[in-house]
C-alpha cells in the first residue's frame, strides 16, 4: 500500500490534498463517533432515568454535530471524487505516454496486456486511491470507539481487543492465499481480452462460418468459467473471513449480555452504552473487511502495472532532444543513407535473422525489393526504419553517424504506407496542409470527387481497399518526407493503375525530390528501379542497378 500511495496517489493528489483528504476523513470518523457516543449517553441517562426535561445543551450539540458532520461528507465527497478522476486519468495518461515512447515490437507482442492495464488496473487502483480515504474513516471510529470501551470497563474493551486481533489475524492469515487467487485472475484477464480481441478482429471470418464462431465463444466460456471459479474462491475466502470476524463479534456481544452483565461489576447504563459502542465498532470494522478485497486487488493491479512499467521503459526509444539537424530534414536537404553490418534476429533460439546487410541509398532513388513470402522483406524494411532496433547497426544520415540519441529522429525521414496500413481519419502529421497539393494528388490519384478535406478531416474512409491505398499514399506524401517507403503498395490496385502507379506516379514523385523504397512483386516492373534488390533468408543481394538513373 505505501508504494501505491507514494508512486501513485501522492505524485497525482499532492501532499497537502491528499492530506487534507485524509485530515477529513479522521474528522468524519470522529464525528461519527461522537454522535453515537452522544446517543449512547442519552440512552444511558434514560435508562437510569436522569433525562426527565429536553436538554437544550444536548440539543444543540446534536444540531452542531449534524450539520459539521454533513459539511465534512460533502466536501470530503467532493474532493474524493475529484482525486479518484484525477488518478484514474493520469494513470490512463501515463500509460499512453509510455506506449507513444515505446517500439513496434514491444506493443505488438503486449496489446492485450495494455488493453487489460488501462481497463482492469487503473479501475482497481483508482477505486483504491478513493477506499484509503474510507479506510482512514472506518478506522478512526474504531479507534475511538475502542477508546470510549477502555474508559468505561477496561476488562471488557481487553476481551474485545483480543476478539478484534483473533480476527485480524484470521484474515492476515488468509490474505497471501487470497492474494494468489487474484493475481491468477488477473492474469486470466490478459487472455480474455486476448481471445475477446479474436472475435472482435476476426468478425468477418466469424460472420462467414458460425462454426468459428462458436470455437471462440467456447474457447472464452472456459476461460470465464476458469475466472469466475478463481475469483469465486478469492471472495469467498476474504467473505470467510469477514463472517468469522462477525461470529466472534456477534459471540462477543452475547456473553457480555448474557454472562458479563451478571458476573462484572460494571453498570448497566454502562453496559448498553459498550454494546452499544461494540455494535457501531462492528460496523466500521466491516466496512474495513468490505475495503480489503478492493486493497488486494490494488496491490495486484499495481505490480502488474508497474511490471507493464518496466517492460515498455527498458524498450524507450531515446526521448532526448532529437539533433536538429536530423530533425528538421527537408526533402532538399536529404542526400544519404550509407548503412553497413545492419543485423536483426527475433527473440527465440531459431529466431529468424536478417543480415549482415550494406544497402547504400542516395537521394532520389527508386529502390525495389523482391524475395519469396518469409524471405525476410518486411523485418529488413522495419530494421532499416527504426520500427525494429536492430541488433547490430551502422547507419550514417547525410555521412553523419546515427547515434542512440538521433536513432528516434532518423526514424523521421521516412514516410510508410504498411502492407497492414492504418488510414487515420484526419490528416495528421502535417502542420500545414497545401491545399493546392491536396487536389493535385487527389486528381494524380483519381480520387476527385471520392473524398474531401475538411479543416484536416476527411469526409471519408469507408472506399475500396485500393482507393484507402491511394489515400493513405496522399497522406504520405503531404508530409513531405524525403524518404518514401511503400510495403506491398500497388499490390491492391487494378492493372491499369499499377501501371500509371509504376511508370507515371513514381518517376513525379523521384522528380518531386522523393527517395521511394518499395516491397514488391510485380516482376513486371522491376525494370522501373533505380535499383533492385532481392532477399533470400535474410540476406540481400543487389540484382540491377541504373534503370532510371
Ligand atoms: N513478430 C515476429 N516474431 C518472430 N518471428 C517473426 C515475426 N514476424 C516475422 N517473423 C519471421 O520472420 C520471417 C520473415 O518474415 P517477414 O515478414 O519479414 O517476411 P516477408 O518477406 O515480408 O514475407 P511476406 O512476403 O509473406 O510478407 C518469417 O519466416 C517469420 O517466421
Amino acid at each position: 500500500m505505501r508504494r501505491i500511495l507514494k508512486e501513485i496517489i501522492l505524485p497525482v493528489a499532492g501532499n497537502i490534498n491528499f492530506l487534507a483528504c485524509v485530515f477529513l476523513g479522521i474528522l468524519s470518523g470522529l464525528f461519527s463517533f461522537l454522535f453515537i457516543n452522544g446517543i449512547t449517553r442519552i440512552i444511558s441517562e434514560i435508562i437510569s432515568g436522569k433525562y426527565n426535561t429536553v436538554n437544550r445543551e444536548y440539543v444543540l450539540s446534536f444540531v452542531l454535530i449534524v450539520l459539521l458532520f454533513v459539511w465534512i461528507r460533502k466536501t470530503l465527497a467532493l474532493k474524493i471524487i475529484k482525486l479518484s478522476q484525477k488518478i484514474f486519468w493520469s494513470l490512463r495518461k501515463q500509460v499512453l505516454e509510455l506506449i507513444l515512447k515505446t517500439n513496434y515490437s514491444q506493443i505488438s507482442s503486449k496489446k492485450s496486456e495494455i488493453q487489460t492495464a488501462i481497463i482492469t488496473d487503473v479501475n482497481a487502483l483508482t477505486e483504491a486511491s478513493v477506499n484509503i480515504i474510507n479506510f482512514f474513516t472506518a478506522l478512526v471510529m474504531s479507534i475511538s470507539c475502542l477508546f470510549y470501551q477502555a474508559s468505561i470497563s477496561l476488562f471488557l474493551f481487553s476481551l474485545t481487543v483480543c476478539i478484534a486481533i483473533a480476527g485480524m489475524a484470521v484474515y492476515y492469515f488468509n490474505a497471501k492465499k487470497n492474494l494468489r487467487n487474484f493475481e491468477t485472475v488477473r492474469k486470466m484477464e490478459t487472455v480474455f481480452f486476448e481471445k475477446y480481441r479474436g472475435i472482435i478482429d476476426g468478425f468477418k471470418e466469424i460472420n462467414m462460418e458460425p462454426k468459428k464462431g462458436s470455437y471462440m465463444y467456447e474457447n472464452i466460456k472456459s476461460t470465464a468459467r476458469l475466472m469466475y471459479k478463481t475469483n469465486t474462491i478469492a471472495l469467498t475466502g476474504l467473505l470467510n473471513n469477514s463472517v468469522t470476524g462477525q461470529i466472534l463479534f456477534y459471540i462477543l456481544i452475547s456473553s457480555i449480555l448474557l454472562f458479563f452483565s451478571v458476573s462484572s461489576k460494571v453498570k448497566s447504563s454502562d453496559l448498553v452504552s459498550f454494546v452499544f459502542t461494540l455494535i457501531y465498532l462492528l460496523g466500521s470494522l466491516e466496512t474495513i473487511m468490505v475495503l480489503f478485497p478492493g486493497l488486494i486487488k490494488a496491490r495486484v493491479a499495481f505490480n502488474h502495472l508497474m511490471e507493464l512499467k518496466d517492460d515498455l521503459e527498458r524498450e524507450l526509444i531515446s526521448s532526448s532532444k532529437p539533433e536538429a539537424m536530423i530533425n528538421e530534414l527537408k526533402i532538399r536537404d536529404f542526400s544519404s543513407i550509407a548503412i553497413s553490418d545492419l543485423k536483426f534476429s527475433y527473440d527465440g533460439v531459431n529466431g529468424f535473422s536478417i543480415g549482415p546487410v550494406h544497402l547504400d541509398i542516395s537521394k532520389g532513388d527508386v529502390i525495389f525489393l523482391y524475395g519469396g513470402n518469409g524471405s525476410g522483406k518486411t523485418t529488413l524494411i522495419y530494421s532499416v526504419i527504426g520500427i525494429y532496433t536492430p541488433t547490430v547497426w551502422n547507419i550514417k544520415l547525410n555521412g553523419i553517424p546515427v547515434n542512440n540519441d538521433t536513432y528516434a529522429s532518423y526514424r523521421n525521414i521516412f514516410s510508410v504506407v504498411f502492407s497492414d496500413f492504418y488510414l487515420f481519419n484526419e490528416i495528421i502529421g502535417v502542420d500545414i496542409i497545401d491545399y493546392n497539393e491536396w487536389h493535385y494528388y487527389l486528381e494524380l490519384f483519381e480520387l476527385t470527387g471520392k473524398v474531401s478535406l475538411s479543416e484536416r478531416v476527411l469526409s471519408t474512409t469507408n472506399l475500396s481497399t485500393g482507393q484507402r491505398k491511394r489515400l493513405a499514399l496522399i497522406a504520405i506524401l503531404l508530409e513531405k518526407k524525403p524518404v518514401l517507403v511503400l510495403d506491398e503498395w500497388a499490390a491492391d490496385q487494378d492493372p491499369y493503375f499499377r501501371k500509371k502507379f509504376y511508370t507515371e506516379i513514381i518517376p513525379l514523385l523521384k522528380q518531386e525530390g522523393f527517395t521511394i523504397i518499395c516491397i514488391t512483386h510485380d516482376d513486371k516492373y522491376y525494370n522501373c528501379a533505380d535499383k533492385l534488390y532481392r532477399i533470400d533468408f535474410g540476406k540481400l543481394t543487389l540484382v540491377s542497378s541504373g534503370a532510371f538513373a
